[in-house]
């Protein structure tokens, strides 16, 4: 089964620390050990867990697959997690898969017709299926049925394949990309939001148990503060700063120990990273504090657009460090201060209260 073959090379170049997407082969299987197995497990996203365990029972209870599920939100927030817990509570298989992997019509409907009855389809990267692909998932997700095209030229016909029900779960960095037939076969759309800090907390402190590491609260509570609001994010960051603890203190990791380390790795007490900062500093410096496009931005920072839109710019503006306008990015006067700056008159006033 083809599993994120292209995860690897759409990492954001260079390499971050606070980099949502995973950044090993190694790290996957890290998370692996961190990930929480069923829905009580699941820390935060109450409304979104909410609405899960309703359907899940309701669907349990009647026998039934679970209606298709698409879950949207910035990397790291736990997608994959869910659709993992969603089979768990089902007590169902999962299959995974991603868009751009599925590359003929033939890739899916080999999946689909292995799936067995009520299973999970997850499908990441949702917003990467070929137009050919899609055509094939429309019919198996209303009537559980695909059609194949069997031969070729005149003698060419179609075969309809009876399918197990299922249920989909695709997952999506950008909900907007999705056509909207196949966003309308959705019966459950799940926004995933940036974690608070207590939740985040929480998520540090079952992870330095699971990781034997020695941690107080205020240390864990540090860790959350600087891991823009992604669990992914933490547990990256607790393992770094696991190993500091080792090699320069004791082993525990207080608030001193966790901002000894998060300053070495130059992750800021707001959880921003070099790029976030060269970032801001470009629209600043380069740009007078916009508007401008993302286009040029990119080409200022040496950065892929789409890494700029999926990654850095989200957490940026849920923060209010950034405004996006129909004239481009435009830095605030959180961002000014933020660099130490005096902020222009001119310059939008978003603080950065939104967040905890
Ligand atoms: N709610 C949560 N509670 C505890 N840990 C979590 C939670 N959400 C995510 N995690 C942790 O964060 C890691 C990353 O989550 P996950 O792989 O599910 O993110 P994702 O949204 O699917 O990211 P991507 O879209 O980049 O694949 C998981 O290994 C898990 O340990």
């Amino acid at each position: 089964m083809a599993i994120h073959s292209d995860s690897l090379s759409s990492l954001p170049q260079p390499e971050r620390l606070i980099a949502p997407q995973s950044s090993s082969p190694n790290e996957d299987s890290a998370e692996r050990a961190l990930r929480p197995r069923e829905l009580n497990e699941y820390i935060g996203q109450h409304r979104v867990r909410e609405q899960l365990e309703i359907f899940i029972t309701a669907a349990k209870n009647r026998g039934e697959a679970l209606d298709h599920v698409l879950l949207f939100g910035p990397p790291g927030l736990g997608k994959t997690t869910l659709a993992h817990i969603v089979a768990h509570e089902m007590g169902v298989q999962l299959r995974q898969t991603s868009g751009p992997v599925l590359e003929r019509a033939g890739d899916l409907a080999a999946l689909l017709t292995n799936l067995e009855k009520n299973d999970v389809l997850f499908i990441d990267e949702i917003h990467r299926l070929s137009p050919v692909v899609e055509e094939i998932l429309y019919p198996a997700l209303e009537d559980f049925q695909i059609d194949i095209l069997i031969g070729e030229g005149p003698a060419a016909r179609s075969v309809k394949i009876d399918l197990q029900p299922f249920t989909l779960v695709g997952a999506t960095t950008r909900a907007g990309m999705l056509t909207n037939p196949l966003r309308d076969r959705f019966g459950i759309v799940s926004r995933l939001e940036f974690y608070n800090t207590e939740d985040l907390t929480h998520i540090v402190t079952r992870s330095a148990h699971l990781l034997n590491a020695s941690t107080t609260p205020d240390g864990a509570a540090e860790i959350a503060r600087r891991a823009r609001g992604t669990p992914r994010i933490a547990n990256r960051l607790l393992r770094r700063v696991r190993d500091y603890a080792e090699v320069k203190a004791n082993g525990n990791i207080d608030a001193t120990v966790a901002g000894a380390a998060l300053s070495m790795l130059e992750v800021d007490p707001q959880g921003l990273d070099l790029m976030d900062r060269k970032l801001l500093e470009a629209i600043v410096h380069k740009f007078d504090g916009g508007p401008v496009g993302v286009d040029s931005l990119a080409a200022a920072i040496g950065e892929e657009r789409d890494t700029i839109e999926d990654v850095i710019e989200p957490f940026l503006i849920q923060q209010g460090y950034l405004q996006r306008t129909p004239r481009g990015r435009t830095a605030t006067q959180t961002t000014w201060r933020h660099l130490g700056l005096t902020p222009p008159s001119g310059a939008s006033g978003a603080t950065s209260d939104l967040f905890d």
